[in-house]
């Protein structure tokens, strides 16, 4: 039954170490992964959002068999991923920006017969497989050439066909659109939502935020390996300290006008940055948890000023990802 990826008070820790490289150093233990509970269902992209170190990679690794959890249980549609390893490496695939482990020697085709091999695809499926895969992420034409003669974008193609070689129940994305082009990364972002739309059930860590905004229907933010936060894109954005930002550029500098916004600021406990823009007008950017447009206009315009130019952005996932794992921030 496809119950999808269920991780309950996950915890790894990586040891103590005395030795770091030529120099004698006590590494004291990290505790990587703290005690997540999270669920990836099948038929949607799910995120997994935190700053570098926040444990991220440690837990893909673990989901995919790769390392042992040292407390908690992982289980992939009901099976334990330590007990169960063959069957759950059959239902998942990995696919990481970061590493393009691919052999040089072999061809594009060459490498997904072999990785097929791996992960026990019938031969007769593996022959069609192959194909629709090099058609899939356009090396169809390059297919017959040693990897060690593509481009950086074409392995990461052949990482991705690598990663799809199986038929994955589910797929764990580490990074997946790192170093690639804008359109490739474009086809890419389709391809995952397609799959989604197909029952995969996706894992999807990416620092490209408008990525996890577009893909993600629940997102679990994570900070020194615990959950801090989760839901929807929005909802998540809509958690934040820092919220809306009213963007303001007037025709000319007034000193009026900008002590009348100083005060509105003031009064109202929001955070004020007066500057210029490349035209030399004045320009006010005002940050506050409510939508203070309304009464920033009022306020100019009852000066007589004239506005230029006013944009108001609604909170972002990255102010998120800031005020959420970030403990000085959220005493501001
Ligand atoms: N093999 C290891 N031995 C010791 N510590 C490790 C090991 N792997 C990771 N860590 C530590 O565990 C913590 C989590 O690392 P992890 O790579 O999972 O974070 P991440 O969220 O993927 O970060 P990034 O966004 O930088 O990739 C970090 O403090 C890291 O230094």
């Amino acid at each position: 039954m496809s119950t999808g990826i269920v991780t309950t008070d996950l915890r790894k820790t990586f040891p103590a170490r005395r030795w770091q490289g030529w120099r004698r150093r006590h590494v004291a233990p990290v505790a990587a992964v703290d005690g997540l509970s999270l669920r990836v269902p099948p038929g949607q992209v799910t995120g997994l959002l935190g700053l570098n170190g926040a444990g991220k990679t440690t837990t893909i690794r673990i989901l995919s068999t790769l390392l042992r959890p040292t407390g908690g249980t992982v289980t992939v549609d009901g099976l334990d991923v330590v007990d169960h390893a063959r069957e759950v490496r059959r239902r998942i695939n990995v696919i990481s920006g970061g590493e393009r482990m691919v052999y040089d020697r072999l061809t594009a085709r060459e490498n997904l017969w072999y990785f097929g091999q791996l992960y026990d695809v019938p031969r007769a499926r593996l022959r069609t497989r192959v194909g629709e895969l090099l058609d899939l992420v356009g090396l169809t034409e390059a297919a017959q050439l040693p990897v060690e003669r593509y481009s950086r974008g074409m392995r990461q193609r052949l990482v991705i066909a690598r990663g799809l070689i199986n038929d994955p129940a589910y797929l764990l994305l580490d990074e997946p659109t790192l170093g690639l082009d804008a359109p490739i990364a474009h086809q890419l972002r389709a391809l995952i939502a397609q799959l989604a739309a197909d029952g995969v059930g996706v894992l999807l860590t990416s620092h490209y935020l408008a990525e996890v905004e577009q893909l993600c229907r629940h997102v679990y933010l994570i900070a020194r390996g615990s959950l801090v936060a989760q839901g929807s894109p929005a909802q998540l954005a809509g958690q934040t300290v820092r919220r809306h930002t009213v963007r303001l550029v007037l025709s000319v500098a007034d000193p009026a006008v900008t002590a009348a916004l100083r005060a509105l600021a003031a009064r109202h406990d929001a955070e004020l940055i007066v500057d210029v823009d490349d035209g030399g007008r004045p320009r006010f950017a005002l940050r506050h948890p409510e939508d203070l447009v309304g009464v920033v206009v009022t306020a100019v315009v009852q000066r007589g000023a004239t506005i230029v130019g006013l944009t108001v952005t609604p909170p972002t996932l990255e102010d998120a990802i800031l005020t959420l794992t970030d403990p000085a921030v959220m005493a501001r």
